[in-house]
């Protein structure tokens, strides 16, 4: 649905040079919710403008629905816009129209009569839940409605691919909940392919089944959410994740236990039925191990429960092996951290 194919973005400002995007291949499928995330300046802004033909590549391919944007005339780059919605941090609305008219403005520039925008327009007021605002302004809604707003229309010209430009970050959580949920049914009633930049790992979690992490210009990790939340490889992943999953020891714990000697600390994951299955259990009737279970969480991602634990395990070395084999051999994830973790 939408690809790029090593694409680099080079801007130069009084003399200045700057590489916002260094080689990113990225492939978004039709129907995902796609999230990418980065800190401040790591290009994600950039990459989403690329998308929607906002800006062009120095270097690479940005395909959408198979076609190089590149290879479009102006009339074809209008049709393509016409099929891509996007909604903004700050809504863009026209304050000086009602929402109605802000509702109407795509349908009033594709030329269509007033029976067919108002038809329109009342059809996705209600679909937002702001039937009854149609004539306030503005100025008169709360930062939630008026993003409603905004993403009614976006929707106004019936586009297969939605871009949410840190569309929920001016907005308090319970807000920002309800609008990733607006977000989820028109993914799963319109099927509108949903791409989401963001720097908050909470919505990540909350509705994205994909998500590529970007730094300094290139994309560090990237997977199915479930995979990156489970086992994120690089620190900056890990950053992230520890922002919504408390995956580590708390220093109290940590100050409390010392390590035996000939001990081993384990982060184990478990995702899915084997989160609910007695596998520690299990194990520790076949192994003549002793384990300290030093943390444990469960959280939910994409409706799969993730488990993650910290636990020390001391015995001897192959009755040690013996439990790490055993925990392998039930799909349970393991990585040695250190003692101070
Ligand atoms: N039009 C432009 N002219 C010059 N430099 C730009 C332009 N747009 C972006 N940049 C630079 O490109 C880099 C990436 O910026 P970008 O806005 O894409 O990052 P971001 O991850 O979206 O950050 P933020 O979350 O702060 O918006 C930054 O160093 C930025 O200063």
């Amino acid at each position: 649905m939408i690809e790029l194919k090593n694409v680099y973005k080079t801007f130069t400002r009084k003399g200045i040079t700057i590489d916002a995007l260094k080689g990113i291949d990225l492939k978004v499928e039709k129907g995902d919710i796609f999230g990418v995330i980065g800190y401040s300046g790591a290009g994600k802004s950039t990459l989403i403008r690329l998308v929607n033909y906002l800006e062009r590549p120095t270097k690479g391919q940005v395909l959408v629905s198979g076609r190089d944007l590149g290879t479009y005339n102006d009339k074809e780059l209008r049709a393509a816009k016409k099929n891509i919605g996007m909604i903004f941090q700050h809504f863009n609305l026209l304050e000086s129209k009602k929402v109605f008219d802000n509702v109407a403005i795509p349908l009033v520039l594709l030329k269509k009569n007033k029976n067919e925008i108002r038809q329109r327009v009342l059809e996705l007021l209600e679909f937002v839940g702001l039937t009854d605002k149609a004539d306030s302004y503005p100025s008169e809604l709360s930062g939630g409605q008026k993003q409603r707003v905004g993403i009614a229309r976006a929707l106004a010209s019936n586009p297969s691919i939605l871009l949410c430009d840190e569309a929920t970050s001016a907005l308090d959580p319970q807000t920002t909940h309800s609008i990733l949920q607006l977000l989820k049914k028109i993914n799963a009633e319109y099927n509108i392919t949903v791409m989401i930049i963001t720097h908050e790992m909470s919505v990540i979690q909350e509705i994205c089944n994909k998500v590529a992490v970007m730094e300094e210009g290139r994309i560090i990790e990237q997977g199915s959410v479930l995979d990156v939340f489970g086992h994120p490889k690089h620190q900056t992943t890990q950053n992230f994740v520890k922002t919504v999953i408390q995956n580590s020891v708390t220093s109290s714990v940590q100050k409390s236990i010392h390590a035996e000697h000939g001990s081993h600390r384990y982060k184990l994951s478990f995702a899915g039925a084997k989160a609910s299955e007695p596998v520690l259990y299990e194990m520790i009737r076949s192994c003549d191990v002793k384990v300290n279970i030093l943390f444990a969480n469960m959280t939910e991602i994409q409706e799969t429960t993730l488990g993650t634990m910290i636990i020390q395990l001391s015995g001897e070395a192959s009755e040690l092996n013996n439990a790490l084999s055993f925990l392998k051999r039930n799909g349970v994830g393991i990585e040695e951290v250190e003692s101070d973790v």
